[in-house]
Parts: C-alpha cells; structure tokens; sequence
C-alpha cells in the first residue's frame, strides 16, 4: 500500500494517473461499520481491475473543522495504525488530506472537484452519514450526485448495527473503553484493541512483590481503556507473551499518584527499559483495589495470573510456554 500525503492545493504530479474506486472516511479504529464501506469499494475495484483508494485526514474532523484543541483528541487508531489496518483490508492507496485553511474552505463542489475527480476516481463508496465541503455549506450523500455531474458513480453504505442492534461507530467504542469493556470494544472494531508505547522506569517495587511489571509510556493521541486490570499479550522484540496489566494509580501504596500502565508478563524474564511495545487489550478482569498491604495484593496477583492464563487458555491461543505467536485475528 501506498500512502500519499495530500497538502491543499496540491500538485497533480502526486496523483497516480489511473483511475480509482474511492473510499471517503475518516475512518478512526477502522471499525466494523468502516470495514463494511472498504470491503465494499474493494469488491468494486476488483470486478473493475481498479485500484481501491481511501480518502482520509490527518486530524480528527473535530480537531479540523470543530476547533477542537488538538490535544484532547484521543484516536483509536493513529496513522501508523490505521495504515496497517487499510493494508489489511486490500487498499492500494491511502490518501492523508492535511485538513489546512485551503481544505477546510473549499465549497462542496470544490471538494467533488479536487478531492473525487481530482484523484481520478470514477467510483466513490462512503457511508450515509459522510459529509464534505466547508462549515456553511456541509454537504451530504444524497446531494452528491447533483455535484457529481455524472463524472462518477456513487454507492452509499447504509448503517450498520451490532449483534444487540446497536450502532457501530467510533463513540460507541470509545464508551467501551470508558468502562473497561474492551471485549466489547473488540467485538464492534472486528480486532483486538492495540496500544503502542515505550518501557519506562517505575519505582521499582514490582521486583520486590515478586511481579515486576513493565512501565509503559503510551503516546497521548491513543486512547486508553479505562483504569482497571486486564488480560493482555504485550509485543516485546517481536514475539506476543500474556500478560496481566493494570492501569491504575497503585492505590495501595498512597492517595494521589498519576496513572500508570504495567504489565507484567507471564512466563517471561528479560530487562527490556526502553524497548517499545504493543499492548493487545482483550478481557476486562477486575477494577483496581486498595490493599491493606502488599501481602494482599500479591495474592490477588497470583489470582489474576490464573485468571489471565485461564482466559487465554479457553481462548485456545496460547502455546504451551506461554508464547502466542501473533494476537488473533487482525481482521
Ligand atoms: C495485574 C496487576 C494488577 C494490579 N492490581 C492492583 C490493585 O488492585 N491495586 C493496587 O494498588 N495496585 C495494583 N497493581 C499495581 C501494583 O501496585 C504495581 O504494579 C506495583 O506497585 C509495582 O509498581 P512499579 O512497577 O512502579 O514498581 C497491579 C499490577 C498488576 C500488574
Ligand atoms: N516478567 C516480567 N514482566 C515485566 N517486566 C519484567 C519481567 N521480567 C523482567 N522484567 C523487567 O523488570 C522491569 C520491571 O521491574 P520493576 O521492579 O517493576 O521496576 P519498575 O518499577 O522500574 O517497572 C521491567 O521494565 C523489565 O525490564
């Protein structure tokens, strides 16, 4: 796959001269709903021996076109991970539209021109509730063919809903995360829920219970699950171990201490300070309690180790040292 970074107004010399089937999205966690959208522009492009294209942006719309602060936009998957995702699902090009002035501004018809047409596509597939063109004078599906001027065809996703008939959208899962849910979270994104950081110092204690746990520094533009102890498999040098990760504030060990991610990982002894990681977020275990000691919660983390090996066990995924060799089903 591709990716082209497109700068308002950009220079046609960056658009392969060929034309396209193009997905229009933002498209943040790549979720099921948006899955429906991409499987279906690639089902065109194949019976057209096209290229399937996607058309998206570098910041959340919010941040672009609600002035939202940039800062307290939290993504469910950041570029680097949402381009893994569109490779995965068969996109030849992935187009990053810098939501600048010059974008922002531009009339719906100026959108159709330079954004559709511009990039030769002569089919667009979107989902029914995608809009485009500046502030006052948004733009929906139903009014694209009057813009289109029969340059291209036009294919609209209808809603999709989840086994309980609940809408999958980015909202819903981020309300997920919000409770803990990452199962459900999960089930809704197709995937199992992924952050990214790097192993940091933490205060040293973990070695001393008889759980040292890795410290991990996520990135502030990925969102988090909520605080609570989860079973996880954590990517460290390439290969996937279980492990069992806490975000919380070690309330045990006194009030008013910042949140940490730490995991410790099963089956596993290595120094690893400064590696980067990714953490696979599968099962919500419990909440985080505040012990009377350090004797309580080291039994309550050979509690959570069972549990983590059980889950993982029925789960079928695990090898026999404990090893998994990828987390499952990237889609
Ligand atoms: C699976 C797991 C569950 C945890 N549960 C709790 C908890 O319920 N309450 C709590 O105060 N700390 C909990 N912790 C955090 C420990 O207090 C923390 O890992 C320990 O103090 C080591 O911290 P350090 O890495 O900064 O040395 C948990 C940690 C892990 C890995
Ligand atoms: N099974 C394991 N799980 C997590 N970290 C481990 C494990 N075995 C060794 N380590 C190492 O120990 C460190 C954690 O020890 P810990 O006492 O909790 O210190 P810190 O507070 O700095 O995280 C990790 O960063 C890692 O380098």
């Amino acid at each position: 796959m591709q990716t082209i970074t497109l700068i308002h107004p950009y220079p046609h010399s960056r658009i392969p001269n060929e034309p396209v089937v193009l997905a229009l999205g933002f498209f943040d966690g790549v979720h099921k709903g948006h899955q429906a959208v991409i499987n279906r522009a690639k089902q065109i492009a194949i019976a057209k021996h096209e290229k399937l294209a996607v058309l998206t942006f570098d910041v959340h719309p919010a941040v672009g076109f609600r002035n939202v602060p940039a800062d307290e936009v939290q993504y469910l998957s950041t570029l680097t991970r949402k381009q893994a995702l569109m490779a995965a699902l068969g996109v030849d090009l992935l187009y990053v539209a810098q939501l600048n002035a010059g974008f922002k501004y531009q009339a719906p018809q100026a959108f159709v021109d330079n954004y559709i047409v511009g990039l030769h596509a002569n089919v667009v597939v979107a989902g029914f509730d995608y809009t485009y063109g500046r502030p006052v004078e948004k733009a929906d599906m139903a009014a694209l063919p009057v813009y289109a001027h029969a340059r291209f065809e036009i294919v609209t996703v209808g809603e999709d809903d989840d086994a309980q008939g609940e809408k999958v959208s980015s909202t819903h899962i981020r309300q997920l995360l919000d409770h803990g849910d990452v199962a459900g979270a999960n089930a809704l994104l197709g995937y199992i829920y992924c952050t990214t950081g790097t192993v940091v110092h933490g205060e040293q204690r973990g070695r001393e219970l008889g759980f040292p746990t890795i410290n991990i520094d996520t990135p502030h533009a990925e969102r988090l699950p909520s605080i609570g102890i989860y079973a996880t498999k954590v990517q460290v040098k390439d290969q996937w171990y279980m492990g069992m990760a806490s975000i919380g504030r070690n309330v045990t060990f006194g009030p008013n201490r910042p949140v940490t991610v730490e995991i410790n990982l099963l089956d596993f002894k290595a120094d690893v300070y400064g590696q980067p990681v990714q953490v696979a977020w599968y099962q919500y275990l419990r909440g985080e309690v505040k012990f009377d000691g350090a004797d309580g919660l080291i039994a309550q983390l050979k509690r959570d180790a069972q549990h983590t090996r059980d889950y993982f066990q029925k789960l079928g995924g695990s090898q026999k040292d404990g090893r998994s060799i990828y987390p499952h089903s990237v889609l």
